[in-house]
């Protein structure tokens, strides 16, 4: 029975995938694996894990770097909760342009009992009068599964959309709308933009503070929005720019403490990904990648891992993961083990991504211990296993 441990609420749509011979819940101790969604995992609090799979696409809630040092595969799901997080930013910005919060607050606490209820709101709703997206300019930073996605949504509501993305994937660009105008940095989007909206990972060092005071000081728009992470934008700078009236309103699905106090900062309780839809195809995705490797080591959508996709054929009887560094010769030495103990490969794949060799070595023969232990030996292997068919 293959245990699997769950953190959050998973879809069952996903879960159900799993089948007898797994045992899925929150309390398995000891897990191989681990199906996330946001909660904080520290995998070296669990020895038997071989991998964590975050139903969702940031995963700077896992430990990676641990995970890698203990061959800890971590898979996230791109894409699957894309279409949430783009709806919902293109919604909440459309709501505050027109101010739709704080009129539906206002009108529901006008007195029920009074007699000019119609006129007092018709008198009142001056208040509230707003601007139109249409015509105005969203910047976009970061042009992954969701930036694209918004980036289009604001196409076909007729905004200007100045882009940037340092490492923007062919796949990516594809699909993006072709009169998304794309910058070589982030200065010109924030320098163009009326409203500014960012979907980048959060990396400490790299992404955090991304929006800062430096390069904020060229704003010239009125709405910054954050579904990504808190960290990216920096909050002293967000406060700053609100009390000089620089800024109107920042939008973010990620609360501080000192946020939930001003009215100017708008917080959603990390809601973006929050659909059926998305929880469904998260889920399944997740599971499906967990299942892969875990029954025959394929590894998809690995965020530490190299990709490889290959099953065994028929007459395999025994397949044999190792994973070690990334360091020249280790085919050799792999190989060399099987050669001694005179034993023919079938098929040898091998990927690796500069940190992480992943090999899949397939026999038709059972593989008994000694091999095992010799593999083990080897220095730089990292971690060896064998999945029986
Ligand atoms: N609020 C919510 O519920 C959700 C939030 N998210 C957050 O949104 C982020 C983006 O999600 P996806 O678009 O699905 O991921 P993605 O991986 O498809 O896109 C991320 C993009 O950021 C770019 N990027 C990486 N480093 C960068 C840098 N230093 N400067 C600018 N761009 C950089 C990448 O090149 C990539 O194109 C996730 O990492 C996660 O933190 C994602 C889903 C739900
Ligand atoms: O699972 C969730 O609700 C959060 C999604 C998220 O933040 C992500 O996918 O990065």
């Amino acid at each position: 029975m293959r245990k699997i441990k769950t953190l959050n609420n998973i879809s069952q749509k996903g879960l159900c995938l799993f089948g007898k011979d797994y045992e899925v819940s929150e309390s398995v101790e000891n897990p191989e694996a681990i199906l996330v969604r946001s909660a904080q995992v520290d995998t070296d609090s669990f020895s038997e894990l071989l991998a964590v799979a975050r139903a969702g696409a940031g995963v700077n809630n896992i430990t990676i770097d641990k995970a890698s040092a203990k061959g800890i595969c971590v898979f996230n799901a791109p894409g699957a909760n894309a279409n949430a997080v783009a709806e919902l930013v293109m919604t909440i910005l459309g709501m505050e342009v027109r101010h739709v919060f704080e009129a539906t607050n206002w009108v529901k606490n006008l007195d029920p009992n009074d007699p000019a209820l119609d006129k007092t709101i018709e008198k009142g709703k001056k208040m509230f009068s707003g601007t139109e997206l249409s015509g105005k300019t969203l910047g976009v930073i970061g042009l992954g599964k969701i930036g694209v996605l918004v980036s289009n949504y604001a196409r076909w509501k007729n905004m200007n959309v100045v882009a940037y993305d340092p490492y923007p994937s062919a796949a990516n660009m594809h699909k993006l709308s072709n009169v998304v105008s794309v910058v070589k940095t982030i200065d010109e989007v924030i320098a163009k933009s009326d409203f500014i909206t960012v979907h980048v990972p959060f990396i400490k060092g790299v992404t955090e503070n991304m929006l800062n005071e430096k390069n904020l000081a060229a704003f010239k728009g009125s709405i910054i929005m954050n579904f990504a992470r808190g960290g990216i934008v920096n909050m002293d700078t967000v406060y700053k720019m609100l009390d000089e009236g620089r800024l109107q309103s920042y939008l973010t699905d990620f609360a501080d403490k000192k946020s939930l106090q001003n009215p100017k900062i708008k917080i959603f309780p990390h809601l973006g990904a929050s659909t059926e839809e998305a929880e469904e195809n998260c889920a399944v995705m997740a599971v499906e990648e967990l299942k892969d490797y875990l029954e025959f080591g394929v590894v998809r959508n690995s965020v530490n891992f190299p990709p490889l996709d290959s099953y065994p054929h028929a007459e395999v009887k025994s397949r044999v993961v190792v994973i070690n560094q990334d360091v020249p010769n280790m085919i050799a030495e792999i190989t060399k083990v099987f050669g001694a103990a005179n034993i023919n490969i079938a098929s040898f794949s091998n990927k690796s991504n500069g940190k992480i060799g992943y090999n899949l070595i397939d026999v038709e023969t059972s593989v008994d211990d000694s091999i095992i232990d010799a593999l083990k030996k080897l220095e730089k292997v990292i971690r060896v296993r064998v999945i029986h068919f």
